[in-house]
Formats: C-alpha cells, sequence, structure tokens
C-alpha cells in the first residue's frame, strides 16, 4: 500500500527541549493512525512540522511523497487539518465561515458548502453564529473546514475534544467511512486510548517526543496483560503451594483488601488446574478470576517502560 505521510528523524527542539525526538513515521493510503500522548508528549509540535506551520529542527516531512517545506504549496489542495482549538470567525455564521473557506480553497463548487454542512450533521446550525455554537459543534465546524476541499489526507489534532458520546461515534463513522470508501488517509491525535482504539488502525504512542511504540489496533487486545486473582482463607499456605508447583505468586492489594496474583500463562489458560491444586491440598479458593489490563493501564504502561512490554 502506498505510503501517504512519512516524517525522517522528524525533531524539533525549543531552546534545550526536544518537544519531538528524532519521529519516525510511515503511514499508508487509507489507514487511520491514531497518534496517542499525554499532554505534553509532542502531538501538536509534530503535526505542525507535518503541516509546514514550524520548520523542524532536524528531519523532515513528505506528504504524498512530496516533501514538506514553506515554498511547497502543491500539495495543500490535498491536505484538510484542524489544529488545536477550532477557530471561527465568531461574528459569522456556519454557512459564512464555509462560504469563506470554499473561497479562501478556490473552490467554484459552491454546493461544497451544503454539502459539508449535511455531511457534518450541522443543516440546524447553518445559520447560526459560531459564537453560539456549543463546543461539540464548533468542533464539528472545524473539521467540515477541514474536508470541506475533500481532500485525501486528514489531520485532525484531538477532534472530538467537547463531543458528547453521540458525536464522538457520529465523528468516528464518519472518519471509518472516509478511510475505507475514499481511501482517505487520517492522522488524528488523542491523549484517550480507548477511545482511539475504536477508530484507528494503527496506533503509535509519543512520550516526551519520542515514539515509544507502533501497534496494529487488531494486535492491542493481546498485548493486554492478563493476570489470575486468587484469595482464600489461608493464603501464606496458598502462596506456598502455589510456589511449590512452579508458579509466581505476587500479593496485590484490591479495594484494600489482599489478593493472590498469577501472571504465568499456563495459570492464565488452564485456572482450572490451580482450582483442583489448592482443592487437593485442603486450601480451596474462594476467589478465581482472570483480569485484563484495562487501554489505560497499558498506554501508562507503555509510557512508563519507555516503550518496552514487559
Ligand atoms: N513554541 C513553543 N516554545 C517552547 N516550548 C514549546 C512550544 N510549543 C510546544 N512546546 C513544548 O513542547 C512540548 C510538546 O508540546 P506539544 O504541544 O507538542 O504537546 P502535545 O502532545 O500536543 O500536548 P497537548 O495534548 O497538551 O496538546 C511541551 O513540553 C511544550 O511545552
Amino acid at each position: 500500500m502506498k505510503e501517504i505521510i512519512r516524517t525522517e528523524e522528524l525533531t524539533k527542539v525549543f531552546g534545550k527541549h526536544y518537544a519531538v525526538d528524532h519521529v519516525n513515521l510511515s503511514i499508508k493510503k487509507g489507514e487511520i493512525y491514531g497518534f496517542l500522548g499525554l499532554n505534553g508528549a509532542g502531538k501538536t509540535t509534530t503535526i505542525r512540522m507535518l503541516l509546514g506551520m514550524i520548520s523542524p529542527t532536524k528531519g523532515s516531512s513528505f506528504l504524498d511523497g512530496k516533501k514538506v517545506s514553506a515554498g511547497n504549496t502543491a500539495i495543500w489542495n490535498e491536505v484538510g487539518y484542524m489544529v488545536e482549538a477550532p477557530h471561527s470567525y465568531p461574528e459569522l455564521t456556519v454557512e459564512e465561515n464555509l462560504e469563506i473557506v470554499r473561497k479562501l480553497r478556490g473552490m467554484k463548487d459552491r454546493s461544497a458548502v451544503s454539502r459539508i454542512i449535511k455531511m457534518l450533521k450541522l443543516e440546524i446550525y447553518t445559520h447560526k453564529k459560531a459564537k453560539h455554537l456549543s463546543l461539540g459543534n464548533a468542533q464539528r465546524l472545524g473539521i467540515a473546514k477541514a474536508m470541506i476541499h475533500q481532500p485525501k489526507i486528514l489531520i485532525l489534532d484531538e477532534p472530538t475534544n467537547g463531543l458528547d458520546p453521540a458525536g464522538i461515534i457520529e465523528i468516528r463513522k464518519l472518519l471509518q467511512d472516509l478511510a475505507r470508501n475514499e481511501a482517505v488517509t487520517i492522522l488524528i491525535s488523542s491523549h484517550q486510548l480507548d477511545e482511539i482504539s475504536k477508530v484507528a488502525t494503527n496506533i503509535g504512542i509519543i512520550n516526551n517526543g519520542k515514539l515509544v511504540k507502533e501497534i496494529n489496533s487488531s494486535q492491542l487486545e493481546n498485548q493486554l496483560r492478563k493476570t489470575l486473582l486468587l484469595d482464600g482463607k489461608r493464603k501464606t499456605e496458598m502462596i506456598s503451594i502455589l510456589t511449590q508447583s512452579g508458579y509466581q505468586v505476587t500479593t496485590f492489594s484490591e479495594e484494600n483488601e489482599d489478593v493472590l496474583e498469577i501472571r504465568n500463562m499456563d495459570a492464565i489458560q488452564h485456572p482450572d488446574k490451580i482450582a483442583t491444586l489448592l482443592v487437593e491440598a485442603g486450601h480451596p479458593p474462594t476467589l478465581l478470576k482472570i483480569e485484563k489490563e484495562d487501554l489505560e493501564t497499558y498506554f501508562l504502561r507503555i509510557i512508563n517502560n519507555g516503550g518496552g512490554v514487559k
């Protein structure tokens, strides 16, 4: 599949601080790339460089094979973007704001405005001034402005900020439809893995300016750590029986109560073996459950490990 977004050793240093540190991205046609990081991780700075809004200290970016640089305007008809808060003219209506973008983009087709209003479900706000829009609808207007010219590349910085759950689902469907049916390549930044994992085909995690992990979202499930939690009346005896059988047991505090935890794959795949072992030794478990790490815990673990999955 053709590579549409590429960065090579992309780096931005502010003073002595590496906001973006030698980042290599390779995003293929029709992918939805979730660019994930905590506040200050370097997402917006990367996106600004990708869009040629600021120049890199080192490295370069390419959009559809063309190098991004201040003088290279050839690519802009192919790219739609929304970076940080969507700014619109507050005194102008939704329609007027979009009409300005249409003209600035030199688009002749006047129906583009009504088409995008419909697509983003902004019809009832057509004549409403931008300053009177809710945060979520202002965000929709921002996305509409980014997409009015039907770009082949869409770069959105935290596009679901301020949207309610129904709005988030709508935007998710819209992005999926664009990627699947129109082969639009989408880069979308976020700080929420659970949300991004629902829409992205690929995920890159950035921390302290470094790309610490890249994962295909279908592999994500397998990366989540599973543990077997156990409880019983005589924990010390249980630990000794399990340890003698080769299991590594640790104590784990859950809701102020200590429970036992086993991470061995054998125990996770066959919890019945553990139950039998303990019952036969006269210490039946009162709790035996497999717990799967949630996405946010996984995200924080990756960040704290600097990318290596342990
Ligand atoms: N113009 C600037 N001058 C100095 N430091 C900057 C500048 N822009 C960004 N930074 C710093 O670079 C780092 C990365 O910031 P960036 O805005 O890219 O992070 P982010 O991942 O987009 O975070 P957020 O989710 O909060 O928007 C931060 O430490 C930030 O303070």
